[in-house]
């Protein structure tokens, strides 16, 4: 099968994940909010949510695959393990000592335990007992309990750090520093794995290469009809999604890319959070988000030009409609009054994944919202996500879909 995703609700084939692993031990409510959670996890529910989400997508017959374990086989290559190594070990974060005595553990370990060292990050402490030394100031300066090599709990949301559009793959520049290193373990598999090394597909964006020109996958939409929407929001950045479009326009199938105009907040801060499809011309959507702007980005006259169009809020729907080249969309918003909505949103009941079109897994705390879709001929399959839900992402932020069929 070939990668390849062209639509939000296609029948869905293949999926990356992760299952919450000890990283998720990590998190304190000291550190919660420099890792972007907003309450710390018990782990072992946090996994038990985790395997029902699998479970229902493998009975659709979707196949899933584990970031874990994707990684693990790509560090079997010696050239992923010095890529892996060499940008995560780096002396402008840890020092000269101190970047060499992680290095020198990282390099004694297995494929399999470098990669969870990697997500899973070490304390001091665990460092200095198994080297036997602590000679850098780095190390001096930490607190034993510090992680000198930070976790990475937001692996979880798949969808971010890779997204695909069309036959490629955008491997993003993270705008938070608590996600930047999430960037080279996609690298690094999406170049060495034997799944994708051989395979012919595009790489959208230079990965860590982009630097401030940020793209999250969960502001990416490939709404179908060859246009892509995405949310220029706190994590991508206007730049990031000019630079993206481009790349998409020129190089591949795009023939438009639209911008969404969103507020920069944490309880918005990819456009999934508050808008996603729920089959060909239906998106499900936040009730306060109102109407944005929007800017729309076609091919220019010459190569790499771009044009650029935008377009006042009220007319969102009309932009959405005429990329689909429909006469109008629909749009569902739960009728609920402003707190349930608000609550609802905080929980991710806009933010559901389609496995097909009217078919979506959406967290079954959302009861209000879940009911409406139902009432509207959409079928929910519900998942647990009181303890997932605390990294403020739903089943679409923790997916991140290769392959899709066409519809
Ligand atoms: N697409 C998404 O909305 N992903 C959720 C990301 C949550 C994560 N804790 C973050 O702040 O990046």
């Amino acid at each position: 099968m070939t990668f390849r995703v062209a639509s939000e609700v296609g029948k869905l084939r293949q999926v990356i994940v992760h299952r919450p692993g000890r990283e998720m031990d990590r998190l304190t409510p000291t550190n919660k909010d420099e890792l972007l959670f907003d309450d710390v996890l018990w782990t072992q529910k946090a996994q038990e949510e985790h395997d029902d989400f699998v479970a229902s997508m493998r009975k659709e017959d979707v196949e899933v695959l584990y970031v874990e374990e994707l990684l693990a086989e790509t560090l079997e290559n010696p050239q992923a393990r010095h890529y892996v190594s060499d940008e995560t070990f780096e002396e402008r974060w840890y020092g000269i000592n101190g970047t060499q005595i992680m290095r020198e553990y990282a390099d004694s370990l297995s494929p399999k335990d470098l990669a969870e060292l990697v997500i899973a990050g070490i304390t001091k402490t665990e460092l200095v007992a198994i080297m036997g030394r602590s000679d850098s100031a780095y190390l001096a300066r930490a607190e034993n309990d510090f992680m000198v090599l930070r976790c990475l709990p937001n692996h979880l949301f798949t969808r971010d750090t890779s997204c695909w559009v069309f036959d490629g793959v955008s491997i993003n520049s993270m705008q938070k520093v608590a996600r930047q290193r999430e960037t080279i373990n996609f690298e690094a598999i999406y170049r060495w794995h034997p799944r994708f090394r051989d395979e012919d597909f595009k790489k959208w964006s230079g990965g860590m290469a982009d630097r401030a020109a940020t793209i999250e996958g969960g502001d990416v939409e490939v709404i179908g009809n060859g246009a892509v929407l995405v949310g220029i929001s706190e994590r991508t950045t206007a730049a990031g999604f000019e630079r993206l479009a481009r790349s998409l326009l020129w190089n591949g199938e795009a023939q438009r890319v639209i911008g969404v105009l969103m507020k920069s907040e944490r309880a918005q801060m990819h456009l999934d959070t508050v808008m996603t499809m729920v089959n060909e011309t239906t998106f499900l959507k936040y009730a306060h988000l109102g109407m944005l702007p929007t800017v729309t980005i076609t091919k220019g006259g010459r190569p790499g030009e771009i044009n650029v169009e935008t377009a006042p809020g009220e007319d969102m729907h009309k932009v959405l409609a005429k990329a689909l080249d429909v006469p109008e969309v629909r749009i569902l918003t739960t009728p609920e009054d402003d707190f349930a909505a608000e609550r609802g949103q905080w929980n991710d009941s806009c933010n559901v994944l389609a496995l097909e079109p009217n078919v979506v897994v959406a967290y079954d705390r959302n009861v209000t919202a879940n009911e409406y879709l139902e009432s509207e001929g959409v079928r929910v399959v519900t998942m647990p996500g009181g303890e997932l839900g605390r990294g403020r992402g739903g089943p679409r932020c923790m997916s991140c879909p290769t392959i899709r069929d066409e519809i």
